[in-house]
């Protein structure tokens, strides 16, 4: 049987990470897993269990009590929390505004890094993790590991788009917030947002998904070719 292939997607918020990694592991028949997911699993858990996530030590003694459970379809992703379906409530404003703070303590961390190599593990041909920090930390050995970027811009723009956001005004404030949030995510002191050195950047700005898809299917073929 052949070696599974372990795929690494990183880079920042609206960059089409979660699109592209769907769409490439159906395609070539791979595991799929949604790491920014489980980090919004552990803030809603900490916001709905009243710890205070500006906190990092409360934070910390909570780490472990989640119960957090990721499917690996790439068509159909679930997440549940303790049991309960989390796909909704992690999508939350009040989550997204939280998740860089809990995403920094360092014990948070570990328990999801732990998650997200057993998942890889498991895989049976293979998987595609996106996140901030799988090339660099989680699977620093990947087969293959892919940056993207898109200008904040764009990026605003694809997001807005989900959102309903129209008018000017709205998409310059969904533009400020990407910019915080990957301003917190580049600086926390742990595993932070990053290219690993021998990750292949995608600037997706000016790529259709479809074409950003293809590139990405085109650079794990190569090396599987090569192996
Ligand atoms: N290359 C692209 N061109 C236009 N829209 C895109 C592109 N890639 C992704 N999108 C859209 O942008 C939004 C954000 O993409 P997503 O995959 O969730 O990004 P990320 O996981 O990096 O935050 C989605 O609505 C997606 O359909
Ligand atoms: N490997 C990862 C993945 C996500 N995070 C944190 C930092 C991100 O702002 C949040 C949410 O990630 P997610 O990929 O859902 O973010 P967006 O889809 O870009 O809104 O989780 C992380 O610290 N490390």
């Amino acid at each position: 049987m052949e070696t599974p292939v372990i795929v690494a997607i990183d880079g920042p918020s609206g960059t089409g990470k979660s699109s592209t990694s769907k769409a490439v592991a159906a395609e070539l028949g791979l595991s799929y897993l949604d790491t920014g997911a489980q980090y919004r699993a552990m803030t809603w858990w900490m916001l709905s269990n009243d710890v205070d996530v500006d906190d990092p030590a409360q934070v910390a003694l909570a780490a472990d009590k989640p119960v957090i459970v990721s499917g690996s379809d790439p068509s159909a992703p679930t997440i549940t929390v303790d049991g309960a379906d989390a796909s909704g409530p992690i999508r939350t404003a009040e989550v997204t505004a939280a998740v860089s703070a809990v995403s920094a303590v360092p014990e948070v961390r570990r328990r999801m890094v732990e998650l997200q190599r057993a998942a890889a593990a498991q895989a049976p041909a293979g998987i595609v993790v996106e996140g901030r920090d799988i090339g660099t930390t989680v699977l620093p050995d990947a087969t293959v590991k892919i940056f993207l970027t898109a200008s904040p811009e764009a990026r605003a723009a694809r997001r807005g788009g989900e959102i309903g956001a129209k008018a000017a005004a709205d998409l310059a404030a969904t533009r400020e917030a990407l910019i915080k949030r990957d301003a917190a995510d580049s600086g926390r002191k742990t595993s932070p947002l990053a290219k690993a050195a021998d990750a292949v950047e995608v600037d997706t700005t000016e790529l259709t998904l479809d074409q950003v898809i293809e590139c990405v299917v085109t650079l794990i073929e190569e090396k599987r070719a090569a192996r």
